[in-house]
């Protein structure tokens, strides 16, 4: 019997490194999709229910959300690049020690409903056990705007094992209790269940234990994190994802939310997540 898996687009970029460490992305949503470092498995999840189409992103591995996070604005949920079609801005760079993809979509070729104009650069760099992404946001109009956004990283994780580690001292707006603010206690969070929160200005770097292994999540540019499980029951909802999976990811996702970036015209915003082993 064969087990169905995700569904992968035809549009899909690998990348692979000197090291022998391999990623690979969409140009649906610039979305990375995996990433395997030499020697160790399968870092990031993709639920094998994943069916991206128009309109819809992969589930799991690194949507992009630009220029609002979740709900938080009229337009659709997460903004509107993680579903639409962005370019390689030339050929990737592979088998060099840092091997480098850059993928581009602007508001001129893609006439989404936003009265904004915008070029957003994901630049994803692969290099010996680790993994960046790099978001470049321009305003390419004539006027100032506000923007939230976040990349929504998917991790492999035996979730009821894993501890992340950074995350004490700051507040939190809660999700799941209406954005009430509240303050981490503890120094490291154990997810048993649903969990969708919004730590704000957080310091760089997290480390996320699982067992013997650790991986650190760090982030410039990007002020807040939002750390998402959906749980049993949410899980069961979503459609596209298994429900027993929701035991095998935690999003940890670098975002700018509590405070909007603003972005006079001309410039240029920078925000990465960087995915390190050990
Ligand atoms: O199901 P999606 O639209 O991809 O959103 C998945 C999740 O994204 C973020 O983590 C939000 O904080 C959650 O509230 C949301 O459920």
């Amino acid at each position: 019997m064969t087990t169905a898996g995700p569904a992968r687009d035809s549009a899909e970029v690998p990348l692979h490194n000197a090291a022998g460490d391999e990623a690979s992305f969409s140009l649906h949503g610039a979305q990375l999709l995996s990433w395997v470092p030499r020697g160790a498995g399968e870092q990031i999840y993709l639920s094998p229910l994943s069916r991206p189409a128009a309109g819809k992103s992969a589930r799991g591995g690194t949507p992009v959300c630009f220029p609002q996070f979740a709900d938080r604005g009229p337009l659709p949920k997460h903004g509107f690049v993680r579903t639409a079609h962005w370019e390689l801005v030339s050929p990737p760079l592979s088998g060099t020690e840092v091997a480098e993809a850059r993928f581009q979509i602007d508001s001129a070729s893609s006439g989404f409903a936003w009265e904004h104009a915008f070029c957003l650069v994901l630049v994803a760099r692969l290099g010996p056990g680790w993994l960046e992404l790099e978001l470049q946001a321009a305003n390419t109009g004539r006027s100032a705007y506000d923007f939230t956004a976040a990349l929504h990283t998917y991790l492999a994780t035996d979730v009821r094992a894993a501890r992340l580690h950074g995350l004490q001292g700051c507040d939190y707006e809660d999700n799941l209790a209406g954005r009430r603010v509240q303050r981490e206690r503890s120094p490291f969070l154990a997810v048993a269940g649903e969990v969708d929160r919004v730590y704000l200005q957080v310091p760089g770097v997290l480390r996320l234990e699982e067992g013997a292994s650790q991986r650190r999540v760090m982030q410039q540019g990007f002020t807040d994190v939002v750390v998402w499980n959906p749980g049993p029951a949410k899980a069961a909802q979503l459609g596209d994802m298994p429900p027993q999976d929701w035991e095998r990811m935690l999003c940890i996702e670098a975002g700018v939310i509590g405070q909007p970036v603003h972005l006079p015209p001309g410039k240029t915003w920078h925000g990465l997540q960087r995915l390190e082993l050990g």
